[in-house]
C-alpha cells in the first residue's frame, strides 16, 4: 500500500466514517481535524494557572520565561525556511503571540489587568486562522501536496516548490527536497514521469542540481520546441575580433547564444579547449562545424590546418581557401599529426622565452624583440573515426594532453564515440563535447556524461531527423546549459565564400616557429600542400588549373610516399617525414627542361577574346545586373542569374557567390526558404518596415 501524505491522511479523515452514524458522530467527524488549535490554546491558558502558582514571585523564572519565550519565537522562524514565507510568517506570529502571554500570566498571573481579555480574544483568533488556513489549503480534486499533485503523481509528495518563475515558453521551480530523504538524482529519475504528466516530449523536462546541496534542484519545463525553425547564421560575431572571443554556433531554447571558448582565459581560471563533435550521419554536425570554422576564420589571430581523409573536400569545400593546410587524405593527415606533435614543444619553448604561461592573444602580436606572433592554431579532424582507425587509437591521446598548454585546440569529429572508435584516454583528455542527435541512449552515453543525462538531456530522442540540434557540454558554458539544447546555425555557401574571401587580408598567416617544426616533421606534405585559390582571386580557369596541378601534384607525392611507408612500417612518424628532407627533393625553382616535341591530340578551339575588368569594376557590374533583374520586376534571383553575365568579366562562381553573400548582408538580398534563392529587397521594402 502506498504511503499516504499528510493531506490525504486530513481527507481520510473529513470523509464520512465508515458506517451510518448519527447527526452527533457525523459533526465530531467533521469537527476533529479543525481542533488541534483551540486545545493547544486551551492547554496554553490551563497551564498558566500552575506556571503562576510556582512562578509568581520568582525573579530567575521571570528571566528564564522571558529567554524561553524569545528563543522559541527565533527558533519557529529559522525553522520555518524551508517553508513558504506566508506559513513562515503565521508561525512565528502564533509562537511568539502565545509564548509573551504565557510568559505574562505566569508572572502576573492569568487574570491580571488586560492578561484575561488577551486571552479570551487572542487564543480563539489565532486558533480559527489556523482553521481557515487547512480549509483554505484543501482541495478534494487534489490528491496531493502544495503543487497541485503533480510532485506527488511522480514520488516526490514531499519536495517543497520555494521559487518558481514562469515565463511564455519556460517554467522553472526550485524545488528543497525533504533532507536525508531525497537528492536531486532522485528528481532526475523522475523527468519521463513529468514530462508524461505533463504531455510534453521527455527532453521537455530538465533537472539542474543545486552545486551548494544536494536536497536542492532546479526543475525546467520547456513545453514547445523554438528551435523548430532553421536558424541562419547572423554573420560573423567579432569580425576581425581574438579567437579568445567566443565563437557563436548557434542558439539555445530561450534564445541565448550557443558560443564556444577556444583558447584558455586566465582570468576565467578557464584551460584551452579540446572539442569532440558527435553525431550520427546526417544530424548536423559537418553543418554546425563549417559554422564554427566560419566564425574562426574570420578572426585575426587564428590559423587553420584542416583533416578530412574520407570525403576530402566535400564538406570543407568552401572553406579551404581560408584554410593553412588541408589534408584531404590519410598520408597527408599522419603528415599533419606528425607536423602538430613537433610544433607542440617549439610552441611551448617560444611562449616561455616570451614570458607567456599559456596562449593569450598578445601572443599573435610582434613581440618586444621585433620577431613576428604567434596565432593560435586550431587543428580540426573530420571523420577522426578513419583516422584513429588507420592510424593508432591513441593518436590524439598524447596531443591532446600537451597541445594546451602550446596554444593548440583539436577539434576531433565523428559519428559515434564508442569505446571501439576512440579510447578511454582520449575521449577523457578531449574534454568537452558538442553532441548532436545520435542513434540510441547507448550513443549517448559515449558522448555525455551520467550527469548530464541525467539531467535530461536526451539526443538520442532527435536521432537525424532534427537536423542541427545538439548539446555543448564544454569549456567555459554554464553547467546550467549543458542538457538544454541548442540549434546550430546554417551557413549557406555565398556566406562562406564571402567570409573566405572578406577576411582574407585580416586572418593571421602561420608563424615561423610552427612552419619550421610542420616542415621539419611533415617535409613536403607541408612544403607543397595545395593552396585553395581565394574565391574571386583568379578567373575560373585558372583556379581550376591551379587546383587540379595542386591535386594532381598531391596524388604523385602521396604514391611516393606510400612507397616509403611500406619501407619504413614500424619507423615513428616524425621519422618518416624527416626522409623528406627537403634536401632530397627535387629544386621546385629550377626551371624545367625545355620541350623537345608537341604532341597535339585535336584541334585547339579558338579562344574567345575574355574582357578582363577589375574587382571593383566586377562588382559594379554585379550591382547594375541587380538593378536590371529588379527593373525587369524580378523578385527572385539565383547566383547562377549573374553567373551567365559574369562569366563575359572573367570573375569565377566563388567570386560571384561571395558578392551574392555581400548584397545579403547588405541588406540588398534576403533568403528565402529555398536553398541557392535570394529575395531582391526594393528600397520601398526598407520604407514600409521603416513605417
Ligand atoms: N543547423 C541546421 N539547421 C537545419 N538543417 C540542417 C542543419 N544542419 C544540417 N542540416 C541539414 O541536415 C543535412 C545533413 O547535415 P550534415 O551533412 O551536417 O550532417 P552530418 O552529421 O555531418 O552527416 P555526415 O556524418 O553524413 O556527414 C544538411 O544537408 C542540411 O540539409
Amino acid at each position: 500500500m502506498s504511503q499516504l501524505t499528510p493531506d490525504q491522511v486530513h481527507e481520510e479523515q473529513l470523509r464520512a466514517p465508515a458506517g451510518a452514524g448519527g447527526v452527533r458522530e457525523y459533526l465530531s467527524h467533521r469537527v476533529k481535524p479543525h481542533l488541534p488549535p483551540w486545545l493547544v490554546g486551551a492547554g496554553t491558558g490551563l497551564a498558566s494557572l500552575p506556571a503562576h502558582h510556582y512562578w509568581g514571585n520568582s525573579a530567575a523564572a521571570t528571566a528564564g520565561l522571558t529567554l524561553t519565550s524569545v528563543a522559541l519565537a527565533g527558533v519557529t522562524w529559522w525553522m520555518g525556511k524551508a517553508t513558504t514565507a506566508q506559513r513562515r510568517l503565521h508561525s512565528a506570529i502564533t509562537v511568539a503571540a502565545g509564548s509573551s502571554w504565557f510568559t505574562a500570566a505566569a508572572i502576573a498571573g492569568p487574570d491580571a489587568g488586560p492578561l484575561g481579555g488577551l486571552y479570551f480574544m487572542g487564543a480563539p483568533a489565532l486558533a480559527l486562522s489556523w482553521n481557515i488556513r487547512q480549509i483554505l489549503r484543501r482541495n478534494p480534486e487534489a490528491t496531493g501536496g502544495a503543487d497541485g499533485g503533480l510532485l506527488e503523481k511522480v514520488g516526490l509528495a514531499k519536495a517543497q516548490i520555494t521559487r518558481s518563475s514562469v515565463a511564455p515558453n519556460k517554467a522553472t521551480f526550485d524545488l528543497q527536497l525533504p533532507r536525508g530523504e531525497l537528492t536531486a538524482d532522485d528528481v532526475s529519475k523522475t523527468t519521463p514521469l513529468l514530462a508524461s504528466a505533463l504531455d510534453v516530449p521527455k527532453n521537455a523536462v530538465r533537472v539542474t542540481p543545486d552545486p551548494d546541496s544536494a536536497s536542492r534542484a532546479q526543475l525546467t519545463i520547456v513545453p514547445h520546441d523554438l528551435l523548430k525553425n532553421t536558424i541562419p547564421y547572423p554573420g560573423p560575431s567579432h569580425p576581425g575580433g581574438s579567437i579568445a572571443d567566443p565563437v557563436h554556433v548557434g542558439l539555445y531554447e530561450d534564445g541565448t547564444d550557443a558560443v564556444l571558448y577556444f583558447p584558455g582565459d586566465p582570468e576565467a581560471g578557464r584551460n584551452a579547449m579540446h572539442l569532440l563533435i558527435m553525431g550520427m550521419t546526417g544530424s548536423g554536425k559537418s553543418e554546425g562545424g563549417l559554422s564554427a570554422l566560419a566564425e574562426v576564420l574570420s578572426r585575426r589571430d587564428a590559423v587553420v590546418w584542416a583533416s578530412d581523409p574520407a570525403k576530402a573536400d566535400q564538406t570543407l569545400g568552401p572553406l579551404l581557401p581560408a584554410v593553412d593546410w588541408a589534408a584531404l587524405d590519410m598520408k597527408s593527415t599522419e603528415a599533419m599529426i606528425a607536423a602538430i606533435k613537433a610544433a607542440i614543444p617549439a610552441r611551448t619553448r617560444w611562449l616561455a622565452k616570451y614570458g607567456y604561461k599559456q596562449w593569450v592573444p598578445e601572443c599573435a602580436q610582434t613581440q618586444a624583440d621585433g620577431s613576428p606572433g604567434m596565432p593560435y592554431l586550431l587543428c580540426w579532424f573530420e571523420e577522426a573515426a578513419k583516422t584513429i582507425r588507420e592510424t593508432d587509437e591513441d593518436v590524439f591521446t598524447g596531443i591532446a594532453q600537451e597541445a594546451r598548454s602550446a596554444g593548440i585546440t583539436l577539434v576531433v569529429s565523428m559519428q559515434r564515440a564508442s569505446g571501439n572508435q576512440v579510447s578511454t584516454d582520449t575521449r577523457a583528455s578531449l574534454g568537452s563535447s558538442w553532441v548532436y542527435g545520435v542513434r540510441n541512449e547507448r550513443d549517448a552515453g559515449f558522448a555525455l556524461d551520467d550527469e548530464v543525462l541525467d539531467a535530461g538531456a536526451a539526443p538520442h530522442l532527435w536521432k537525424d531527423k532534427r537536423p542541427g540540434y545538439c548539446y555543448l557540454v564544454a569549456n567555459g558554458i554554464p553547467e546550467t546549459f549543458w542538457a538544454t539544447p541548442a540549434r546550430s546555425y546554417l551557413t549557406p555557401r555565398e556566406y562562406l565564400d564571402w567570409i573566405v574571401f572578406t577576411f582574407a587580408e585580416t586572418r593571421a598567416t602561420l608563424d615561423p616557429v610552427t612552419a619550421e617544426a610542420a616542415k621539419r616533421a611533415a617535409g613536403r606534405h607541408f612544403t607543397q600542400r595545395t593552396r585553395h585559390p581565394m574565391p574571386g582571386a583568379a578567373p575560373a580557369h585558372d583556379s581550376q588549373k591551379e587546383d587540379t596541378v595542386s591535386h594532381r601534384r598531391h596524388a604523385l607525392h602521396d604514391q611516393e610516399h606510400e612507397e616509403q611507408f611500406d619501407d619504413h612500417e614500424d619507423d615513428n612518424l616524425g621519422e618518416n617525414y624527416e626522409d623528406y628532407d627537403d634536401d632530397q627533393d627535387v629544386d621546385p625553382e629550377r626551371e624545367l627542361p625545355s620541350a623537345t616535341h608537341v604532341v597535339q591530340f585535336a584541334e585547339r578551339p579558338p579562344e574567345k577574346p575574355r574582357h578582363r575588368v577589375s574587382p571593383a569594376q566586377a562588382r559594379q557590374v554585379m550591382e547594375d545586373i541587380l538593378d536590371e533583374f529588379e527593373a525587369e520586376g524580378r523578385t527572385i534571383v539565383r547566383p547562377a542569374d549573374f553567373m551567365e553575365h559574369c562569366d563575359r568579366h572573367g570573375r569565377s562562381r566563388s567570386w560571384v557567390s561571395g558578392q551574392v553573400a555581400a548584397f545579403i548582408m547588405a541588406g540588398r538580398l534576403e533568403e528565402t526558404g529555398e536553398t541557392g534563392e535570394y529575395r531582391i529587397v526594393r528600397d520601398h521594402d526598407d520604407e514600409d518596415r521603416a513605417a
